[in-house]
C-alpha cells in the first residue's frame, strides 16, 4: 500500500525540519511555510492529514483550518501551538481539527495522534462504503417490463436526482405508489438520510397536522406534557412521503403549503420558527381536481406538490407485467417459507392472465403468498391461489395460449400479435373511435393510444423488411 501523505505547514524551518525527519521514514511528505502556498496545493493534490501551524505568518492557521473545512472537511487536520492558549485551542476544535499539540513537540506523542487520526478516517471511510453498499443492495425492487413502467422508471431516475423537487404520485390502490416514493428516496442524493411515511388517512384530521410538525407543551389537553417534534423533523434532509394526501385537513394544507414555499414552519401552540430541508413525496388515489372543485383541497397547495407528476398504470392496463410480477413474487415466497415452487400449471396462469386485478398489484402479491404458501408440490395450480380450478365460462381459456412445449415460446412477439389483434379489432367495433375503443380494452386513452403508435410503427417495420427482401 502507497504511503499515506501529509502536509507540514509551518513557518518555523526548525519545526519543519525536525517534523521531516522524524516522519519522513513512513509517510511522503510535503512541507510549506505559509497557508496560502498549502492552500493553492490541496484543491489539486488533497493529503491524508495536515500538520498545521496555529501561528502563521500571511494568514492565521485557524483561519486556514476553516478554509480547509469548507472545502476538505475529510481531511483529518492537528494543530501545533506555540503555548496552549485555551481559547485558541478551543476555536481550532471548534472548527473542526481533529487534535492539537503544544511545541516543542515529543515526537512518540505526535506519532500516535498521527496513527489514530488516520486510523479514524479509514474507519469512517470504511463504515460509509459499507452504509452505501447496503443500502444499494437492499434498493426497492419495482418491477415492470412494459414500456409504460420503463419509461416511468427513467423519469423517477431523473426527477430523483434534485433532492428537493415535490413529486406527486397518482394512480389506483396497490399500483406501487410507496414503492416508487421510496425508489425516489434511495435514488436520491439523500439516499443515506430518513425515508419517513405518514399515512394521512389513518390518523384522526385534527391530529394530523401536530403529527407532521409536532407541538409544544400544553398546545392542546391530553396532549405529551413535553410536547413533540414532528414527522419533517425525522425527514431532514431526507424524504416526507405523505400517502394518501387527500385525507389532509385544511389546517394542516396550510401549514405544509406555508413548508413547502419557505422550508419554515411552526409546531403547533409555538411561536418559533423551525428550519428544514426535505423532500415533500405525496400520493393519492383520490380525485384531486374534484376536491379542489368542491372545496376540500386547496389549489394552490395542489400545484405545489405536484411539480412533478407521475402516474402510475393499473396492472390492468399493463398486463405485460403480471408475468413478470407473478414470477418475482414466486420467489420471493419461496424464500420466505422455505419452499421450492417453480412453474405455474397451465390453468394458473391462464387464471392469472385473465384476472381483472382491482387491487392491482397488492392483490396479485396477496394471491401469490396465498399460493406459495399453501403449494403442495412445485406447481401451484389455481386452487393454490384461491381461483376456481375450472376456466370461467366465456373465457377460451383453453384456446387462448398455445400450449408450452420445450421448444419454448417467442412471448414478446406473442404479447405484441395479441396487442395487435385487440387493438384493430377494437377500432373496428368502434369505427375507429379511440376513446370508445379504449373503453373496451379497459385501458385509458393515452395508453391505447400509445399502443397503437406501437403496433403502427412494428407494421411499418415489417413492411419495410419485406420491402428490402423483394
Ligand atoms: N412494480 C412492483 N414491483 C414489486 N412490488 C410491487 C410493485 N408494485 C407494487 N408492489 C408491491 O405491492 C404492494 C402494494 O404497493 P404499494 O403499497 O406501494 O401501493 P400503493 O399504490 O402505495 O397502495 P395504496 O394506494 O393502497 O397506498 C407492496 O407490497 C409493494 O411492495
Amino acid at each position: 500500500m502507497d504511503a499515506h501523505t501529509l502536509f507540514i505547514i509551518d513557518d518555523e524551518e526548525t519545526i519543519r525540519d525536525s517534523l521531516a525527519f522524524a516522519l519522513e521514514s513512513t509517510y511522503t511528505l510535503q512541507t510549506f511555510e505559509t497557508g496560502q502556498e498549502a492552500l493553492a496545493v490541496i484543491p489539486k493534490n488533497p493529503p491524508d492529514l495536515i500538520l498545521l501551524d496555529i501561528g502563521l505568518p500571511d494568514i492565521s492557521g485557524i483561519e486556514v483550518l476553516q478554509q480547509i473545512k469548507g472545502t476538505h472537511p475529510g481531511i483529518p487536520v492537528i494543530m501545533i501551538t506555540a503555548f496552549e492558549e485555551i481559547t485558541t485551542v478551543i476555536t481550532a476544535m471548534k472548527s473542526g481539527a481533529y487534535d492539537y499539540l503544544v511545541k516543542p513537540l515529543h515526537m512518540d506523542a505526535l506519532e500516535i495522534v498521527i496513527a489514530n487520526a488516520l486510523e479514524t478516517v479509514s474507519l469512517k471511510k470504511e463504515v460509509k462504503g459499507l452504509q452505501e453498499q447496503l443500502i444499494q443492495e437492499n434498493l426497492p425492487c419495482f418491477i415492470g417490463e412494459s414500456e409504460v413502467i420503463q419509461e416511468m422508471l427513467t423519469f423517477v431516475d431523473t426527477v430523483a436526482k434534485s433532492p428537493d423537487t415535490p413529486i406527486l404520485i397518482l394512480g389506483e390502490t396497490g399500483t406501487g405508489k410507496e414503492l416508487i416514493a421510496s425508489a425516489v428516496h434511495h435514488r436520491s442524493p439523500n439516499f443515506r438520510s430518513n425515508f419517513v411515511t405518514v399515512n394521512c388517512a389513518a390518523i384522526p384530521r385534527d391530529l394530523i397536522e401536530s403529527e407532521i410538525f409536532g407541538y409544544e407543551r400544553g398546545a392542546f389537553s391530553g396532549a405529551n406534557p413535553n410536547g413533540k417534534r414532528g414527522l419533517i423533523e425525522d425527514a431532514h434532509r431526507g424524504t416526507l412521503f405523505l400517502d394518501e394526501i387527500g385525507d389532509l385537513s385544511l389546517k394542516a394544507q396550510a401549514a405544509l403549503l406555508r413548508f413547502l414555499e419557505t422550508g419554515e414552519f411552526y409546531r403547533i401552540g409555538g411561536t418559533r420558527k423551525h428550519h428544514v430541508q426535505a423532500r415533500i413525496v405525496s400520493a393519492t388515489n383520490k380525485d384531486l381536481e374534484q376536491m379542489i372543485q368542491a372545496e376540500t383541497f386547496r389549489r394552490d397547495l395542489f400545484f405545489r406538490i405536484g411539480v412533478i407528476k407521475l402516474e402510475i398504470p393499473s396492472l390492468n392496463e399493463r398486463r405485460s407485467d403480471i408475468l413478470s410480477l407473478a414470477t418475482f413474487f414466486l420467489e420471493q415466497f419461496n424464500r420466505k417459507f422455505s419452499k421450492k415452487v417453480t412453474t405455474f400449471s397451465e390453468q394458473a396462469l391462464q387464471a392469472i392472465m385473465t384476472h381483472h386485478w382491482t387491487g392491482n398489484v397488492r392483490e396479485l402479491k396477496n394471491i401469490m403468498e396465498r399460493g406459495v404458501l399453501v403449494a403442495k408440490g412445485t406447481t401451484l395450480t389455481p386452487g393454490d391461489l384461491g381461483f376456481s380450478e375450472k376456466p370461467s365460462n366465456g373465457s377460451n381459456a383453453d384456446t387462448m395460449f398455445a400450449p408450452l412445449t420445450t421448444d419454448g415460446i417467442d412471448l414478446p412477439l406473442l404479447r405484441q400479435e395479441m396487442d395487435k389483434f385487440y387493438i384493430k379489432e377494437s377500432l373496428t367495433l368502434t369505427n375507429g373511435n379511440e376513446s370508445q375503443a379504449a373503453k373496451l380494452l379497459n385501458i385509458n386513452h393515452h395508453t391505447f393510444r400509445y399502443h397503437r403508435k406501437k403496433c403502427m410503427d412494428t407494421d411499418q417495420g415489417e413492411d419495410n423488411n419485406q420491402g428490402d427482401g423483394s
